[in-house]
């Protein structure tokens, strides 16, 4: 029963819900303007997605009711609320989630988003501002230099609905195809709203990275993007490539127990356990490049790190990107780059050129862990590679190709395989 609920909400989520969260405090978003923070600062619109927004009954502050969100006063001057966020990671946003959980009564009844796109980030931060009264007249004009007002909107004007249980996300998709580095969230004319969503992909400024240095290629921050998985029963796979350690396991990749593990388990002469099947996920680097060292890390997974993990590799074009999601990933082009590994529990697992078995310049890769568990983080550390106009790659650090369709199938055929998943044995 929880099961079949489970599968009609995600059917009913909009399919890039699978993309990065841009925003988020724990990869560099922040608020640098809020024009009133009465209630509730607008920096708990970025906190991190563990940190759902929390009600107590009982959380009164000098100001009024504690509310785990960004609330302004009710206005009583011309105008209407907003704030201007700086992404942590610039780049191609593909939807919001608007999330009012808890105001019912002060959430605001509607909102608007425009994009920033500006090549040198703002070097102020402006408080918000708690008195009730407008932003200074100072505060405005440093504002109202970075364009904000005639930004282009991302999302018109819409109604929100409450923060209920059953309706709080309020989901809209985003059809821009430029890079963006700022957002200005509009409430009209004021209220509250709990947390800010905004799924994209990251696109980094390549040029200034030497072809000499070594960086993480699939890092969320490098524009590493996670294309597909077998499961994702307790953490996303796109949490691995996520910044610094990870704070948890829920900060993590982690599956479900797979049904399929013999009653009986054996080992092989390395101490690897024989089990028929696997778990999956795989990433499009943020840039192709050759991959010189490798991490990955069980920290936080203790009684559920996975027994083993390989990884392959392979050069993908943009056509042939689509064609892998249709078919669920299983081309014939993965080529093996880290052969099987023993895993440790809670234990970062370094592996260096030496270790690995392809030396050419790769696009995707896919981490197979065996039987199941969870993995906090995977690092590819390697140099990116010229493109040239003739090379199979060129078009892959556009992201703006990026297939939303084909990614939704990708999704569709996931939610299948975790039924699959449950009754037949890979
Ligand atoms: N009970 C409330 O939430 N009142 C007000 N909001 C807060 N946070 O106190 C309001 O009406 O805007």
């Amino acid at each position: 029963m929880a099961e079949r609920r489970a599968a009609a909400r995600a059917a009913a989520e909009p399919d890039f819900l699978q993309f990065n969260d841009l925003a988020c405090e724990t990869v560099g978003g922040r608020v640098i303007f809020a024009t009133n923070e009465w209630f509730a600062p607008a920096a708990n619109l970025l906190k991190v997605k563990q940190e759902p927004p929390q009600f107590i009954t009982s959380a009164f502050t000098e100001f009024g009711k504690w509310m785990d969100g960004w609330e302004t006063r009710r206005k009583r001057i011309p105008g209407h609320d907003w704030c201007i966020i700086q992404l942590g990671v610039p780049g191609l946003i593909y939807g919001f989630d608007v999330d009012t959980s808890f105001f019912t009564g002060n959430h605001s009844p509607y909102v608007s988003i425009q994009a920033g796109c500006l090549d040198e980030p703002p070097t102020f931060t402006l408080d918000g501002d708690r008195t009730g009264m407008a932003a200074s007249d100072s505060q405005l004009a440093a504002v109202a230099k970075l364009g904000s007002e005639v930004w282009p909107e991302l999302v018109p004007v819409s109604e929100l609905q409450p923060g209920y249980s059953d309706c709080c996300h309020n989901y809209f998709k985003v059809n821009f195809t430029h890079r963006v580095t700022h957002l200005r969230l509009n409430m009209y004319p004021d209220g509250g709203i709990s947390r800010l969503r905004v799924y994209g992909v990251g696109q980094r400024d390549w040029s200034s990275v030497s072809t000499r240095q070594d960086v993480d290629l699939v890092a969320l921050t490098n524009g590493g993007v996670c294309l597909g998985y077998s499961d994702a029963h307790f953490g996303h796979p796109r949490n691995m490539i996520g910044f610094g350690r990870a704070a948890n396991m829920a900060d993590g990749w982690e599956t479900a127990r797979r049904l399929d593990r013999p009653k009986e388990l054996k080992v092989d002469q390395r101490g690897i356990l024989q089990v028929p099947g696997w778990e999956w996920a795989v990433f499009r680097l943020g840039h192709p490049g050759v991959i010189s060292s490798i991490e990955v890390d069980t920290n936080h997974f203790k009684g559920n790190f996975p027994d083993s993990c390989r990884i392959e590799a392979c050069s993908l074009t943009p056509k042939e990107e689509a064609q892998c999601i249709r078919t669920r990933w299983e081309s014939g082009k993965w080529q093996v780059l880290l052969p099987p590994q023993k895993l440790r529990p809670h234990h970062r697992h370094l592996y260096s050129e030496a270790e690995l078995t392809l030396t050419r310049p790769v696009s995707h890769v896919r981490l197979i862990i065996a039987p199941d568990g969870g993995v906090s983080r995977l690092r590819l550390w390697g140099r990116p590679t010229p493109i040239t106009a003739s090379s199979d790659q060129s078009a892959d650090t556009s992201l703006q190709t990026l297939n939303l369709q084909t990614h939704i199938t990708a999704c569709a055929a996931n939610t299948e395989d975790v039924k699959v998943f449950n009754t037949v044995k890979k």
